[in-house]
C-alpha cells in the first residue's frame, strides 16, 4: 500500500492493476468512485484511502528511478533548411525514433504562448467553473476530465485534460470555454498548416508524391488536447501518464518549459528537453501501419510534475476521415511488394463497432484473406466507448482462443494484434513476440 501524510491524513495513489480487467464488464462500479472532476488532488486520495483495492502501482512505473541517458536526444529538425536535407533528416527520425522536434516552422512565438497562456488559465479556475464542461465522450465536441482514460488504463495518473475536437466537425464554438476559445480556434489553424507541411515530407520520404497525405484525407481529423500536470508532492510514486501509443497519424505537440515527456528508445526512457519555440511531433500508431511499418509509433510516458509550476502540454491528434467511408484501411499498396507486407488489415470507426460484431470481423478477414495469420486493429474497433465494454468474443470455431489474453497483454500499446491459436501453437509463442519477430525481418 503506498501511504503518504500530509496535514494528518493518510493519502494514496491510484493503483487500478488489482480491480477487475480494464474493458470487463464489472470494472467499471469500481473505478466509478475515482472519477471525480478536476484538480482536487486531496479529495482523490482520500476517495482513494477508502478503496478496498489500491496497491503500488508496478509495471508503469518501471525505470522511473533510472536516469534517462543525457547523451541523446530525440533529432531536432529545422523546416527553414533545405529540403532534401529536411525530408532526409524526417525519414530518418520517424524511421529510428517515432519523434522529431521541429523549429522554425513558421508560428509565430506570440501564439504559442498564448496557447499556453490560455489552457493554463482554464486549468487554474475554481472546480465550479471547469465542472461544467465535465465530460467522458471522447469522440466528438468538448470533454473535460482527470484521467480521461479512466475506465480503460490500469492505473489513474497525475494530470487533468480538456479536449477539443477541432476537424472534420468542430466543437461548437459556444461550447469551447471562453477563457481558452480564441486561442483554441487559432491554435488548430496554425497546427494543420504545419502538420500539412510534415506529412508532405513524411511522404516525400517514403518516395509517395508530394500531395499523397493530403488526398488521403490525413489532416483533416484533428483534437486538441490541452494537458495540465499539476505539481506532484511524491512523483515517483505515479506518473503523469502511463506509457502508450497515440492512435493516429501523427500528433504535434506544443508545451511550456517543464520536461516531463519521455520516450521510449531501445530499453531506454529518453527525456524530451523542451525547446522554446519548438514542436514535438510523433508517428502514430496508423501512419506505422499505413507505412508498412517504415515509420515507428513509439511508447511514450510523462512523468508526474515535481516542479511547483504546472506542466502545461497542448496535444493535436491528426487523423484521417476517409474512415468515415470505409471500414478497412492498411498499407499503401504503393508501399507493398509480395515479400515485405507487415499488417494486413486494419478496421476502425464507428462504422466498424456498428455493422460488426467480433466475432463477424474475425470471420471476414480470416475468410476473405485466407492468407493472414496476424492481425492488427485499434482499441476503438474493441471497445463500446460509451458502455466502456470490452464487446465480447466468440472466437470458438474461427480458431482464435488466444485473442482475450493478447488483447490484454497489448492494451498499452493501443493495438490489438489477433493472431490463430494453432499458429501460435505451432510456433510456440505469443501474438506480440510473432509480430516482433516480423518486424525485426525487416
Ligand atoms: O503531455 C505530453 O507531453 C504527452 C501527452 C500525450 O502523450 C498524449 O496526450 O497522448
Ligand atoms: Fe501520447
Amino acid at each position: 500500500m503506498t501511504n503518504f501524510g500530509k496535514r494528518g491524513h493518510v493519502f494514496e495513489i491510484a493503483n487500478l492493476s488489482e480491480l477487475p480487467k480494464a474493458g470487463s464488464e464489472d470494472r467499471s462500479p469500481h473505478v466509478r468512485c475515482y472519477d471525480y472532476i478536476g484538480s482536487q488532488r486531496p479529495l482523490r486520495f482520500r476517495r482513494l484511502h477508502h478503496s478496498q483495492n489500491v496497491s503500488p502501482p508496478a509495471e508503469s512505473l518501471s525505470g522511473l528511478r533510472n536516469p534517462s541517458p543525457s547523451s541523446i536526444q530525440i533529432p531536432i529538425i529545422d523546416l527553414s533548411d533545405e529540403r532534401t536535407k529536411i525530408v532526409r533528416q524526417i525519414r530518418d527520425a520517424a524511421r529510428t525514433w517515432g519523434f522529431f522536434q521541429v523549429i522554425n516552422h513558421g508560428i509565430p512565438n506570440s501564439a504559442l504562448n498564448d496557447t499556453v497562456s490560455a489552457i493554463k488559465s482554464f486549468h487554474e479556475q475554481p472546480k465550479e467553473a471547469k465542472s461544467k464542461f465535465y465530460s467522458r465522450g471522447e469522440l466528438g465536441g468538448v470533454m473535460y476530465a482527470s484521467n480521461n482514460d479512466l475506465y480503460r488504463a490500469e492505473a489513474a495518473t497525475w494530470h487533468d485534460s480538456l479536449q477539443v475536437w477541432t476537424s472534420p466537425e468542430a466543437a461548437p464554438a459556444e461550447e469551447i470555454p471562453e477563457i481558452c476559445r480564441k486561442e483554441v480556434v487559432e491554435w488548430d489553424a496554425h497546427v494543420k498548416n504545419v502538420a500539412d507541411k510534415v506529412m508532405e515530407l513524411l511522404g516525400l520520404g517514403l518516395g509517395l508524391d508530394a500531395g499523397k497525405f493530403k488526398e488521403l484525407t490525413f489532416s483533416d481529423g484533428r483534437a486538441m488536447v490541452g494537458h495540465i500536470y499539476p505539481y506532484c508532492p511524491q512523483p515517483d510514486l505515479t506518473l503523469g501518464i502511463t506509457p502508450h501509443t497515440d492512435p493516429g497519424i501523427i500528433t504535434v505537440l506544443l508545451q511550456n518549459e517543464i520536461q516531463g515527456l519521455q520516450v521510449k528508445h531501445g530499453d531506454d526512457w529518453v527525456d524530451v528537453k523542451p525547446i522554446p519555440g519548438g514542436l514535438i511531433i510523433n508517428i502514430g500508431d496508423f501512419l506505422q501501419i499505413v507505412s508498412n511499418g517504415e515509420y515507428k509509433s513509439v511508447q511514450h510516458r510523462v512523468l508526474a510534475n515535481a516542479a511547483k509550476e504546472p506542466r502545461i502540454s497542448i496535444v493535436t491528434f491528426i487523423n484521417l476521415v476517409k474512415w468515415r467511408d470505409s471500414d478497412s484501411y492498411g498499407p499503401l499498396p504503393e508501399l507493398l511488394t509480395p515479400k515485405n507486407q507487415l499488417y494486413i488489415e486494419i478496421l476502425q470507426g464507428k462504422n466498424s463497432l456498428k455493422t460488426f460484431t467480433a466475432k463477424d470481423w474475425i470471420a471476414n478477414l480470416l475468410w476473405r484473406k485466407s492468407n493472414c495469420d496476424v492481425f492488427v486493429c485499434r482499441q476503438e474497433t474493441l471497445f463500446d466507448n460509451k458502455s466502456n465494454e470490452t464487446i465480447r468474443w466468440n472466437a470458438k470455431g474461427h480458431q482464435f482462443s488466444k485473442v482475450i489474453e493478447n488483447h490484454q497483454k497489448d492494451s498499452d500499446t493501443n493495438f490489438f494484434i489477433l493472431c490463430p491459436a494453432d499458429l501460435l501453437m505451432k510456433n510456440e509463442m505469443s501474438c506480440t513476440s510473432l509480430v516482433n519477430k516480423r518486424l525485426n525481418k525487416f
